[in-house]
């Protein structure tokens, strides 16, 4: 295999079974050992598909020589960070580097209400608490990155620049290790599943990089943040549970209130909004009719588990006119 071909051979199998997989595996696996000997390599492991599976190929090829960086900002869904813990630190005896930084994300976010400021705050001390994290590290040469294929051919368009951790200062002069970059999406869960990795990571529907931020619409508070992640969990839950093959399905809290009436006193709390949306390439979407019991369902577990909750409504915008985030 060669890790340097930024072009797909025009003969490559497309990857749809466990034995294609664990061909593709053992040739990464010395693809990499090749390229690193035994240096160290570096690499911010979100817990998301791209980066989990490369995770566990890393392990798999070169062990404690990949130190896997995973920043809880604070804003993932819930169990997520507990989750990378448990997959790669227990279950693999990965070198895994777990930053807490809830309390600088959010002091930071603190009466910011804007949604693009929001996400430049996010994106901007990822990237420095990354970046401080690498400078404690030594001996690193190189850095890991989940780059797939649609995102080399996306930046080729000029579409988007090249994957991954946006923006990284320009002195850290790593080299890159991309190992699953020629594999398509639908590849690297193939892949995934054959490395070991919980089919709860491997099928995550996708998430945005600013996680539960952008849904916490408007100044997030440590409260309605809580709200919301309590709420999106039931529904992940629910609707996995009910089997449903929906693209992606999700909650956000507004910053408004309305009125309710709990154990016989007023209540003035936040509404959930359930939002559900089917898509082929994300330019376009439907929603999903969801059925009524689970609609109940729903409703009835956000209303009783959920402090501060006291609405729930689904959105029923198909996009266009409405994106599929609400910021
Ligand atoms: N909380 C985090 N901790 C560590 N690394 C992160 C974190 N969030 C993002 N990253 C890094 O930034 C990359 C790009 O993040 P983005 O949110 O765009 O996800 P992605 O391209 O879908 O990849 P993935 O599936 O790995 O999350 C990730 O692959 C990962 O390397």
């Amino acid at each position: 295999m060669d890790l340097t071909s930024n072009t797909r051979p025009a003969d490559m199998e497309r990857i749809t079974t466990p034995g294609l997989a664990d061909a593709f595996i053992a040739e990464a696996v010395e693809a990499v050992r090749a390229q690193v000997g035994d240096g160290k390599v570096l690499l911010a492991l979100s817990g998301g598909v791209d980066s989990s599976v490369v995770a566990a190929l890393l392990i798999k090829a070169i062990g404690r020589q990949v130190v896997n960086v995973h920043v809880n900002h604070g804003l993932m869904r819930k169990g997520e960070s507990e989750q990378v813990v448990e997959v790669f630190e227990k279950g693999m005896d990965a070198n895994l580097v777990y930053v807490d930084a809830s309390d600088r994300f959010l002091a930071l976010l603190e009466g910011v209400a804007e949604p693009e400021a929001k996400r430049k705050i996010i994106g901007g001390e990822f990237v420095a608490v990354f970046a401080e994290e690498a400078a404690r590290l030594e001996g690193i040469s190189f850095l890991a990155q989940g780059t797939i294929y649609p995102d080399i051919l996306e930046s080729a368009d000029g579409v988007k620049a090249h994957h991954n951790v946006g923006g990284l200062p320009e002195d850290m002069d790593f080299e890159l290790v991309e190992p699953v970059k020629l594999l398509y999406k639908d590849e690297v869960r193939v892949v995934g599943r054959q490395l070991g990795l919980p089919a709860s990571m491997v099928d995550r529907q996708p998430f945005p990089g600013p996680g539960l931020g952008v849904r916490c619409l408007g100044a997030i508070t440590r409260e309605r943040l809580e709200a919301l992640r309590e709420a999106d969990a039931i529904v992940r839950e629910e609707i996995e549970a009910a089997g449903l093959n929906i693209w992606q399905y999700f909650c956000v809290v507004p910053d408004v209130r309305a009125t309710g009436v709990r154990e016989g006193r007023r209540a003035f709390d936040w509404p959930v909004i359930i939002r559900c949306v089917n898509t082929v390439d994300a330019m376009t979407a439907e929603v999903p009719e969801l059925d009524w019991p689970l609609m109940k369902r729903l409703t009835a577990r956000i209303l009783a588990e959920v402090p501060g909750v006291c609405r729930v409504a689904y959105d029923l915008t198909p996009k266009p006119v409405g994106t599929i985030e609400w910021e």
